[in-house]
């Protein structure tokens, strides 16, 4: 089999979204595919009202195929400090024409505010690997793990992009989401992440003005390796301090303001380009996409002060390429190795 989903931003690309048929008849909830995490868990009939806000729910009731999996519970807290838990249910699941039967559905009992408030989610479908799964006494496998038998390639590719919508593909590569070369760099999923090791980084070279001109010549190399993630399901690139603050060094008037949340910078300045070295693959990320959001109002036509796509975090074990960086390439998840493939797009 082969599938393709679309995957649709939600304001200021802070997730993206992708439509799953689940039950008999098919319930088509939006999930937000989470390359970050190993369990399916959706806005239920078993939620709560008060922790609803016009959230699509998974009516288990009127599945004739929902099966309840006794005994078996989950409860889970993500990297952003959000969390939520529930009960278990086996029920159908396709994603893009692929279908999966007797997946395990973890049903919410209780959600996190950040996961009330956000309207457009039901939940999460996880693209982690099986040993992160939090359901007990049992672990359950993942919607890609099930389906990876039926697959013509043992492998997913992320096609997200900045302002409009994207695509997942599922056990094939499209050859024309992107541009040049793939090039495959191992993964080391011991951690149960698409953890990876990268190299270092470089940006462009400063010219006498000042200004961030993209094309002179490649900038100089900073060697400085670090161990990373690929994450669809968190919004920013959170780097290494040396990076970040090599970066902004780059952005006149930037500033690490940690009462609101981290680096911003003046709308007007001019953002350099990022390259990130994973093997011998130099991964650009433009500076428009590390123009992230307005920080000082709700709209871009507004704000004086802008939030950087780039930030640190005290205490994460690892970088985490997450949303900004996959905008800019074409990222294949392949199970055979494990390994991850990067093209510019
Ligand atoms: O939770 C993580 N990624 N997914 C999601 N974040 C928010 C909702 C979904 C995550 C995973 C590993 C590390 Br290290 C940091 C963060």
């Amino acid at each position: 089999d082969q599938g393709e989903v679309s995957a649709t931003p939600q304001l200021f690309d802070v997730e993206y979204l992708e439509p799953v048929q689940i039950g008999t008849p098919p319930q088509t909830l939006m999930l937000n595919f989470d390359t970050g995490s190993s369990d399916l868990w959706v806005f239920s009939s078993q939620t709560p009202s008060n922790q609803q806000n016009g959230q699509k729910l998974y009516d288990i009731e009127s599945s004739t195929t929902a099966q309840r999996l006794d005994n078996h519970t989950w409860s889970i807290t993500y990297g952003d400090g959000s969390s939520s838990a529930g009960n278990v249910f086996l029920d159908t699941v396709s994603v893009g024409g692929i279908t999966v039967s007797k997946q395990a559905i973890e049903s919410a009992t209780t959600v996190s505010d950040s996961f009330t408030r956000d309207t457009a989610s039901s939940g999460l479908l996880g693209l982690a690997f099986d040993s992160i799964n939090q359901v007990r006494p049992t672990k359950q496998k993942t919607f890609i793990s099930n389906a990876l038998d039926s697959l013509e390639l043992p492998l997913f590719t992320a096609n997200l992009k900045k302002g409009k919508p994207g695509n997942y593909n599922f056990g094939f590569i499209d050859p024309t989401e992107f541009t040049g070369d793939l090039s495959f760099v191992d993964v080391d999923s011991s951690n149960g992440f698409w953890q990876f090791e990268a190299s270092g980084f470089s940006l462009p070279a400063a010219n006498s003005t000042g200004g961030s001109n993209s094309t002179a010549a490649p900038g100089v190399a900073v060697s400085l390796p670090h161990t990373a993630i690929a994450d669809t399901g968190t919004t920013l690139m959170i780097l290494p301090a040396a990076i970040a603050e090599a970066y902004y060094a780059r952005v006149a008037g930037a500033q690490n303001n940690t009462q609101n949340g981290g680096w911003v910078f003046p709308c007007n300045a001019a953002l350099p380009a990022l390259t990130l070295h994973i093997g011998t693959y130099r991964a650009v990320v433009p500076g428009e996409l590390i123009k992230y959001a307005p920080a000082d109002t709700d709209s871009f036509e507004t704000a004086t002060s802008c939030f950087g796509g780039i930030q640190t975090m005290q205490g994460v074990p690892f970088a985490i390429y997450g949303d900004i960086f996959l905008k800019a390439q074409f990222t294949v998840f392949d199970f055979d190795g494990p390994k991850l493939g990067f093209a510019p797009k």
